[in-house]
């Protein structure tokens, strides 16, 4: 199956496509979503601190207007990244979530971080340029890893401060430089409840544009230690019998793929699918 959404540095000079306008408030959008006739966009009233040309949906060629304030298009509102995750089309989302990481990676690379100097956009490519320097920035991505560690029937779930109300997930933490994606996952385990692992499998990997993550996913199963919550970042942490579950992150987050493949081998039922 061919994709319908293809990344691509497209040429902003050219005219026509379609464009999405992002602001401090999310994605622009109406009845018809978040895609707007490009010619159209560009003469509403838009504070536009950048235009980037992202890609292909469809065929058709998509840019992105990054914009430096919100402002009010008539018949159109605002929605955040993770409200079109958790309710939209998935394709718009991945046009989204890849046009709100090029929005926010160029717009915090304008300066050299060598020299202060104005940096600009390189032709036929997703760098920014400083030529003083003769240096390039690429857009950031942060290596993460999450994990399901798991003994027999129970799976172990923490809390987050951040999370929703009741909503428990796996344990997950960014990569720090000199570390295998191993040597991560034991380590954030170590640090937030004070588990020993064997057995690490990798899973899959998805991206997580919030802002700019990579997940690696593994499983692991426990080999010793009690839990003891990290403070702050850990609220709680349980073993959960995979027969009673408390609440499970949003069904497109490799968190909730990671717990469902696993249920899913012990109850032998049809594994589940990673979103893209
Ligand atoms: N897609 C999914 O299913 C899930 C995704 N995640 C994502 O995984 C990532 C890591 O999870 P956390 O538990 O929050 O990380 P973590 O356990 O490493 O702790 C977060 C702390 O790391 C530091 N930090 C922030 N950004 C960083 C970076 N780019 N590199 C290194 N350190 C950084 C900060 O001190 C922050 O408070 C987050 O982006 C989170 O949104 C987490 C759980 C589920
Ligand atoms: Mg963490
Ligand atoms: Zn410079």
């Amino acid at each position: 199956m061919t994709s319908r959404w293809t990344t691509a540095v497209l040429d902003t000079d050219q005219p026509g496509g379609w464009a999405v306008a992002r602001s401090p408030e999310g994605f622009l959008f109406d009845d018809n979503g978040a895609l707007f006739p490009r010619e159209w966009l560009k003469r509403q009233d838009l504070s536009i601190l950048a235009e980037h040309g992202i890609g292909h949906l469809d065929g058709e060629p998509v840019y992105l207007l990054e914009l430096r304030s919100t402002s009010e298009v008539p018949g159109c509102s605002w929605k955040g990244l993770r409200a079109f995750m958790l309710d939209g089309d998935h394709t718009i989302y991945k046009v989204l979530g890849y046009a709100a990481q090029i929005g926010t990676w160029a717009r915090e690379h304008r300066f050299c971080g060598n020299c202060g100097q104005a940096m600009t956009q390189v032709p036929r490519e997703r760098a920014m340029y400083c030529q003083p320097c003769d240096l390039r920035s690429y857009p950031r991505i942060s290596p993460s890893m999450i994990v399901l560690v798991t003994r027999g029937d129970e799976v172990l779930l923490a809390r987050s401060p951040r999370f929703v109300t009741g909503v428990y997930s796996t344990l997950a933490g960014f990569a720090e430089p000199g570390e295998s994606a191993e040597d991560c996952l034991i380590r954030e385990v170590r640090e937030e409840v004070q588990i020993e692992v064997k057995n690490i499998q990798y899973m899959g990997s998805q991206c997580w544009p919030f802002p700019h993550s990579m997940m690696l996913g593994f499983h692991a199963e426990y080999a010793s230690g009690e839990i003891v919550c990290q403070e702050d970042e850990i609220e709680d942490a349980q073993w959960f019998n995979v027969h009673d579950l408390p609440p499970l992150p949003a069904s497109k987050s490799i968190a909730r793929y990671l717990i469902d493949v696993y249920v899913a081998r012990r109850l032998g039922h049809a594994e589940p699918v990673l979103p893209g």
